[in-house]
């Protein structure tokens, strides 16, 4: 990246000399609303809800508005840098988009042009196994940039083994296994509306183009694609699965394994005495256990468990530059965005991915410029008071 990511600022500033006006709100939380209002209400209400009575959600909101920053002044913040070093390798700035499944109900060009706007500004995508485009589709809209996998980790373990084959010769090089998804929650928002992408033949692609899954079928998927879609179903995900089959992925994978949904201490305990690189701390945006804590709530305690052994990520309810900041101040060495950039996905597609991105790292070098930060690395949790707290 050249120059500061806040200098987006200045560009948005510099076309309102003609008139210009940026496309979609700078302020994220407003991407919500308005694709509530342009999409229709299944896809809308699938990438939107959550599980329960959406308190998850809410306490993820909670958990980062009662952090505070507490910024310091008069300490040369002109020259600043955001790029961090995680999981062996440097980013740029410490944000990645989260995996998300599905994403052709939003919008036809999908996961294609999630991962190219992400690519062009060296922002790590990571790839769904539940995505609506194949894995060698989206390696090559990601170019040269990196390539991140996430794996639900199939009941059928030539299925895994072939998912596994197919991202490592593809060129991804860090896996996230994502361990809170053993089954699907109970989601009023789509139970209401009887509406689940996969039973409408969304979010399948991988499994479909897999000679793995393929073999498990009675007849190929193009002659009975409704017994291909049921098959799917009963085997995206392992609810048997213990710790110790986690030897079966680290003998499959060579590169880094992140174990992704961690909320306990002594399950990212358990991570660093398997062998994993990370955790990622998430609820997953509040869709799977309802009355969860507030993904923010539950960092601290992780970071002091392993901190020192493994690379610690998060994400869940993250909506701005300052919640960024303030997750990094916790301990967390990144940040995966979820919603924000599929409903930039679903209002504008590459361009409007690419505005969330932007959005994110201005803010994100404005707040710790302006809290007296040339770095992420110096940004503490003495740089912050817990509301209530003394
Ligand atoms: C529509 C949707 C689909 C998702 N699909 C996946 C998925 O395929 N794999 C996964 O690990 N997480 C999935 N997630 C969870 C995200 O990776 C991430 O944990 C969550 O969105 C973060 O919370 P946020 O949306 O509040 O930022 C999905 C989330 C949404 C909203
Ligand atoms: O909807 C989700 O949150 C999710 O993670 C998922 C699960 C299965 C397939 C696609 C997405």
């Amino acid at each position: 990246m050249s120059g500061h990511a806040a200098d987006f600022q200045y560009e948005i500033y510099l076309n309102g000399m003609t008139g210009a006006v940026p496309r979609l709100p700078t302020d994220l939380t407003r991407l919500a609303e308005l694709t509530e209002q342009r999409l229709g209400s299944g896809p809308v209400g699938y990438v939107a809800g959550g599980a329960g009575d959406g308190s998850t959600d809410r306490a993820n909101r909670a958990a980062l508005d009662r952090l505070r920053i507490v910024p310091r002044v008069l300490r040369d913040v002109h020259a600043r840098d955001l790029s961090v070093h995680v999981l062996g390798r440097t980013l740029p700035a410490p944000v990645a988009l989260a995996p998300i499944g599905v994403l052709s109900i939003l919008h036809p060009e999908a996961e294609g042009a999630a991962a190219r706007a992400a690519a062009a500004r060296g922002v790590p995508y990571i790839h769904s196994s539940a995505a609506s485009t194949p894995i060698e589709q989206v390696a090559e809209a990601l170019g040269d940039a990196e390539r991140w996998f996430q794996l639900y980790w199939s009941k059928d373990r030539e299925v895994t083994r072939s998912f596994l084959t197919r991202a490592r010769d593809t060129g991804f090089t860090v896996l996230f296994v994502t361990l809170d998804t053993p089954l699907l929650a109970w989601r009023p928002r789509d139970l209401d509306q009887a509406y689940l992408p996969f039973l409408r033949g969304v979010g399948t692609a991988n499994y479909f183009t897999d000679p793995a899954f393929q073999a498990g079928l009675a007849r190929p998927v193009h002659e009975d694609p409704d017994a291909a879609v049921m098959h799917f179903i009963g085997l995206f995900s392992d609810p048997s699965n213990t710790w110790p089959d986690l030897a079966f992925l680290r003998e499959n994978w060579d590169g880094p394994i992140v174990l992704k949904g961690v909320l306990h201490p002594d399950d990212a305990r358990a991570a660093a005495d398997a062998g994993m690189d990370g955790v990622v701390v998430s609820n997953h945006g509040g869709r799977q256990v309802a009355g969860a804590i507030g993904a923010a709530d539950a960092l601290p305690a992780v970071v002091d468990a392993v901190g020192d052994r493994l690379d610690i990520l998060f994400d869940s309810g993250v909506r701005s530059g300052a919640d960024i900041a303030k997750v990094l101040a916790l301990g967390a060495r990144a940040v995966l965005i979820g919603r924000p950039y599929a409903y930039g996905l679903a209002l504008d597609g590459q361009a409007g991915v690419d505005h969330v991105i932007r959005c994110l790292l201005a803010e994100l070098d404005l707040t710790l410029a302006l809290s007296g930060h040339a770095t992420p690395a110096t940004f503490t949790a003495a740089d912050l008071r817990r509301e209530g707290d003394r």
